[in-house]
């Protein structure tokens, strides 16, 4: 098979001799009778040895006749007389030896360098040869004949031969009438060789081959010599094709620098680097995409081959790897365990690079309409040798849609035995109609597993000294592509050490995960100096800001995941504590922080300076977020009351609980910062639904409470009235999944009647007896700090130091509306718990206790409230007209109403009191 393709011809000496001598006499080739046999002339080639001298293939005589590459080799044998067309093709069935000119011809190809041109100069020396092309007029049948002699003998035809056959249909064709050209494409339909005149890889429908001699000299692509054989067709710079085979195919060869092949040989005998060392060449050393094999596998054996296939998916995961594999193991003669096998004549023609039925297509050489058009009618063909004729097209997605187009048209056409092989790694950029004319083959990034495991073979091969800490590290570097891995690696190795991880970080300049841990450390726990001083180190050392931060987000998410090393992470930030100690939600808001930071980063120029601010921003929080230890509870219920308004607005009472005498305590700041943040959870809640009804409908409840419990949130929500909880019921789960989705967590939802209903009746109340009296006081019976019970949570029991909120704004209350006498304060205000000493003790039994409490309104509608005192135990209030109850309690309410001493809650005028 080798030698069958190589394009010299073994002529007998003598031959040889006599064609030289008449070579050199030659001046007119009309009345020369060489004119008869210009295939000689033209094989007439230098041989290039492997020393990639240029040698001439004479026995004795070294001063052959240089012709446009191809040369006669002499075996001093015999001597022919060659005087027609009958006696050449005879003696050229005896004596042609086709043979591999793959080496030969890749030299002459390679080395039109000064000394080769030299090499000819001196060789060609004074036999500067002339020769007109007009014998193309005088023996048109010659070079047919010829090329039916190779193919009664199942032998390839010679590329010169092609060639001579070529001109001469050139020029008849350039004679004939359109009908007789129709009339010979019919006739090479089906030939299982491409016909040199007809093929519709032809260089003149290609447009690939510039046949015209005066253009090739022109173009000065010919042998190096510009007067040597000056009207004949020479070699051109081919991109440095190797095969001679390969010139016969004018789809692979290309313009004159654009040569059509993507790779000129897939698999070469000299790699360039571990990527293409090991490049799979077989299904068993593919790694990875399991499905993708087992389906094609089971394809080739059920023989249940489509016409078109697409191989997408991210780069380096093996798209152009297993197209190869595929073709080759349609065509392999063995049906052994290994597919392909590797060794039958087609797989070694294959893994050589000069497969006749394997073509691999560059997309921007065939985005014309003719050239489109030579395609499909070349696919028409039937395989020369093979069962199948593969056309792999990489990089699809460049080709026209009228390429696709085209080509999609056909398939239904194609004869069984050609397949396309499409690969893209951007499948959006396909047009839709080819999506759905072929079987499509996801090829999916490959796992770290895979990657470390093809990472310690190759090592193993090569004989590298390895950690597999550091391939753990290439795997994960290299997202998925196992052409990145394998890059990486073979550039570590270059470094001649060991390949560890701290290797790698270097050449990669990654920051290592301990200095990682530092820093996300610092961040999370505010400490804002030495986080801004490490992060600039960091960054003004090596490290690349986008690269900080995705590996920041990886190592969060890593921690989260559990997967962080625990023994590294608990010596950084851990503590020992459980991960719920340190705060998913802090984890979790990093991340947003660190997402968001990425979008700017890859928009801004000072990216170090927006990663240092990101970084600050680590411990603060959202104001959705809820943490595992957190606890909810609306400090105001009088969001949608009338009252509440008429009174003063809540955010002034707010204020003026915040700055009320407690001065500014915490407490009272995470008091209404929980009201801030149920009403923003709420917002969001009802933003998050995606149909208008239910958004309008949820906004009349609200969000009253919220627990959170070993990862479950139960939320309480509240309505006005009975028909909107019944409502609400009806619609649980639409409200959960909304919380669901604002909170991250499970949610238990609870829907009931809003706390202020239960002081509707109060209200109601309080409006007769104002409406009545102008000014009322009310009464609570019983009110016992440590008996508050949270009425919607009745299996619940608040001690008082588990309620701060409440006790807390009751003492501000009280303590806000205390007359500022000495010692009159002290018990109720500081630390926000109201004792029940203080709640029970009569007035004035104790020393420095409220006594008497009474201050007078200031006009009964300024909306003041007043203390009237603790008679027996009992908290009298003065509530000026126009205020309720309800807005002056507006936090406190639920929980002295259901008092445990006493759940029903009382309220009485002071009159009645008195
Ligand atoms: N699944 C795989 N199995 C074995 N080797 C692989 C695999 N994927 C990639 N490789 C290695 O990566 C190199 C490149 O692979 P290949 O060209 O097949 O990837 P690709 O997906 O076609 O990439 P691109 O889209 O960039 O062309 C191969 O030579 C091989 O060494
Ligand atoms: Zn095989």
């Amino acid at each position: 098979m080798l030698e069958g393709r190589r394009h010299s011809v073994d002529v007998p000496l003598s031959k040889t001799l006599v064609a030289l001598k008449r070579v050199r006499s030659l001046r007119d080739p009309e009345t020369n009778s060489m004119g008869k046999f210009p295939m000689f002339i033209e094989n007439m080639n230098w041989e290039t040895n492997s020393a990639s001298d240029p040698i001439l293939k004479s026995n004795d005589h070294n001063d052959a006749v240089l012709t446009d590459g191809h040369y006669f080799h002499s075996d001093g044998g015999r001597d022919t007389h060659y005087s027609d067309a009958e006696s050449v093709k005879s003696s050229r069935l005896q004596d042609i030896k086709l043979c591999s000119a793959k080496k030969s011809s890749k030299h002459r190809i390679g080395d039109r360098d000064s000394t080769r041109t030299k090499a000819i100069r001196k060789s060609c020396g004074e036999h500067r040869l002339r020769l007109d092309s007009s014998w193309l007029r005088h023996s048109p049948d010659l070079f047919e004949e010829e090329v039916d002699s190779y193919r009664d003998l199942h032998l390839e035809v010679p590329e010169m031969v092609n060639r001579n056959t070529r001109k001469k249909t050139l020029h008849s064709e350039l004679r004939r009438p359109a009908a007789a050209a129709e009339k010979t494409d019919r006739r090479y339909m089906g030939s299982p060789y491409l016909s040199p005149s007809d093929n519709a890889f032809s260089p003149r429908t290609l447009g690939f081959f510039n046949d015209e001699p005066d253009v090739t000299e022109s173009n000065q692509n010919g042998c190096g010599l510009g007067s040597c054989w000056s009207r004949t067709p020479k070699y051109r710079d081919l991109g440095g094709l190797s095969d001679g085979e390969e010139q016969s195919h004018p789809l692979l060869v290309g313009e004159v620098h654009k040569p059509a092949f993507k790779e000129r040989n897939p698999y070469p005998d000299s790699p360039r680097g571990l990527s293409q060392k090991f490049r799979p060449r077989s299904f068993d050393e593919f790694v990875g995409q399991p499905v993708v094999v087992q389906s094609l596998l089971n394809a080739i054996c059920k023989a249940k081959v489509c016409p078109m296939y697409l191989f997408y998916g991210p780069q380096g995961t093996g798209k152009t790897s297993m197209a190869r594999i595929f073709a080759a193991s349609l065509n392999c003669l063995s049906f052994g365990e290994k597919m392909p096998c590797g060794i039958c004549r087609e797989c070694v023609s294959f893994f050589s690079g000069r497969s006749r039925d394997i073509k691999e297509l560059d997309p921007s050489h065939i985005n014309c309409k003719d050239k489109v058009k030579a395609l499909l009618k070349s696919t028409s063909l039937v395989p020369s040798s093979s069962h199948y004729r593969v056309f792999i097209i990489d990089e699809c997605q460049s080709l026209l849609v009228e390429t696709w187009a085209a080509i999609l048209k056909s398939l239904t056409e194609l004869p069984r035995q050609t397949v396309f092989i499409m690969i893209t790694s951007d499948l959006e950029k396909l047009p839709p109609i080819s999506l759905s004319r072929c079987q499509k083959y996801h090829f999916t990034k490959l796992k770290d597993a895979d990657i470390v495991w093809r990472l310690q073979k190759i090592c193993v091969e090569e004989a590298y000294d390895f950690d597999d800490d550091a391939l753990t590290f290439i795997a994960v570097k290299s997202n998925g592509s196992l052409r990145e891995a394998e890059t990486l690696l073979d550039q570590l190795s270059l470094l001649g050490k060991r390949i560890t991880v701290s290797l790698a970080h270097e050449l990669t300049g990654v920051v290592s995960e301990d200095e990682l841990l530092d820093l996300l450390d610092l961040a999370l726990s505010s400490d804002t100096s030495n986080t801004v001083r490490r992060a600039r180190e960091l960054m003004s050392s090596r490290v690349d800001p986008m690269q900080l931060t995705s590996q920041l987000a990886n190592l969060i998410m890593d921690i989260i995941a559990g997967r962080c090393r625990p023994e590294k992470v608990g010596r950084k930030f851990f503590g020992g504590h459980k991960l719920a100690d340190l705060g998913l939600q802090k984890l979790r808001n990093a991340l947003k922080v660190l997402s968001e930071t990425d979008k700017q980063l890859r928009s801004s120029k000072s990216c170090a300076t927006w990663l240092t601010v990101a970084l600050l921003q680590f411990n603060t929080g959202d104001p959705t977020d809820i943490d595992d230890s957190m606890t909810l509870v609306r400090t105001s219920n009088l969001k949608d009351e009338p009252l509440c308004r008429s009174f003063s607005t809540r955010e002034s009472l707010q204020s003026s609980l915040c700055e009320c005498s407690l001065g500014r305590s915490n407490c009272f700041e995470g008091y209404c910062n929980a009201t801030k943040k149920l009403d923003t959870i709420w917002r969001r809640t009802i933003e998050s639904c995606q149909s208008d009804p239910p958004r309008s409908f949820l906004k009349k409840g609200r969000l009253a409470s919220i627990y959170l419990k070993q990862g479950l949130a139960i939320a309480q929500v509240e309505f006005s009235s009975p028909e909107y909880v019944s409502r609400a019921e009806a619609s649980w789960k639409l409200i959960t999944n909304s919380l669901q989705h604002v909170l991250c967590h499970n949610v238990e939802l609870r829907i009931s009647l809003a706390r202020c209903s239960s002081l509707t009746k109060a209200k109601e109340l309080t409006y007769k007896l104002l409406g009545c009296s102008g000014k009322r006081q009310y009464t609570f019976d019983s009110l016992r700090a440590e008996s508050l019970v949270d009425p919607y949570f009745p299996e619940k029991h608040i001690e008082p130091l588990h309620c701060p909120n409440t006790a807390a704004s009751l003492g501000a209350m009280v303590q806000d509306e205390l007359p500022r006498k000495p010692g009159s304060d002290c018990h109720i205000t500081s630390n926000g718990v109201v004792s029940e000493e203080d709640l029970t003790t009569p007035a004035g039994n104790r020393p420095g206790c409220f006594g008497k409490l009474q201050r007078t309104p200031l006009a009964a509608d300024s909306g003041h409230i007043s203390v009237k005192g603790w008679p027996r135990g009992r908290l009298v209030l003065s509530v000026p007209r126009k205020a309720s109850l309800e807005t002056f309690l507006c936090t406190t309410v639920p929980y002295i109403f259901c008092s445990r001493a006493n759940s029903k809650e009382t309220c009485r005028s002071a009159k009645e009191e008195d």
